[in-house]
């Protein structure tokens, strides 16, 4: 497998982020994971943010099957070009993405804690007046 494909850069990688053509970098190789977004069974939306970079982590972190692993030769397209720092890849999100995303968890965990508070308070008001309503003397 290794040497019988293209040799990429990185800047070639990451003009294959879409959802029409993906390709992920995992341990040094390429693959195209474009018709295999569908079947995916941890679904498309972890490959397709995982392009553009380096996604051994990510891929590991998971504990794929070995047959995962194998999977991966039928998506083979290429090595990335070693000569090229490998530092420059980046492994993790940009201090940006990560101030983002922990702007959006504490946002979620706000709307969790209001939720949490609002719908008591909603079956308790609802209680009271099905109480009331249920009371209310009826004359005739
Ligand atoms: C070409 C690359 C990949 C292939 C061939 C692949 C294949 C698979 C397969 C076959 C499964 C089913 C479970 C298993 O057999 O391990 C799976 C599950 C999963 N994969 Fe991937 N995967 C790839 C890349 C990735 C990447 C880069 C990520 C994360 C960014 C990821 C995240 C997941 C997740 C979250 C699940 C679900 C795990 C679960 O339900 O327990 N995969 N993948």
């Amino acid at each position: 497998m290794a040497g019988n494909g293209k040799v990429l850069n990185l800047s070639e990688l990451s003009q294959h982020s879409s959802r029409h053509d993906c390709w992920l970098l995992i341990e040094g190789k390429v693959y195209d994971v474009t018709e295999f977004l569908k079947d995916h069974p941890g679904g498309d939306d972890v490959l397709l943010s995982a392009t553009g970079k380096d996604a051994t982590h990510e891929f590991e972190e998971v504990g794929h099957s070995s047959s995962a692993k194998v999977m991966l030769s039928e998506f083979y397209v290429g090595d990335i070009d070693s000569t090229k720092a490998s530092d420059d890849i980046a492994t993790t999100a940009t201090p940006n993405q990560t101030e983002q995303n922990q702007d959006n968890r504490s946002f979620d965990l706000w709307l969790i804690k209001l939720f949490q508070f609002l719908v008591p308070l909603l079956i308790f008001v609802l209680a009271l007046g099905v109480r009331f309503y249920i009371k209310t003397p009826s004359f005739p």
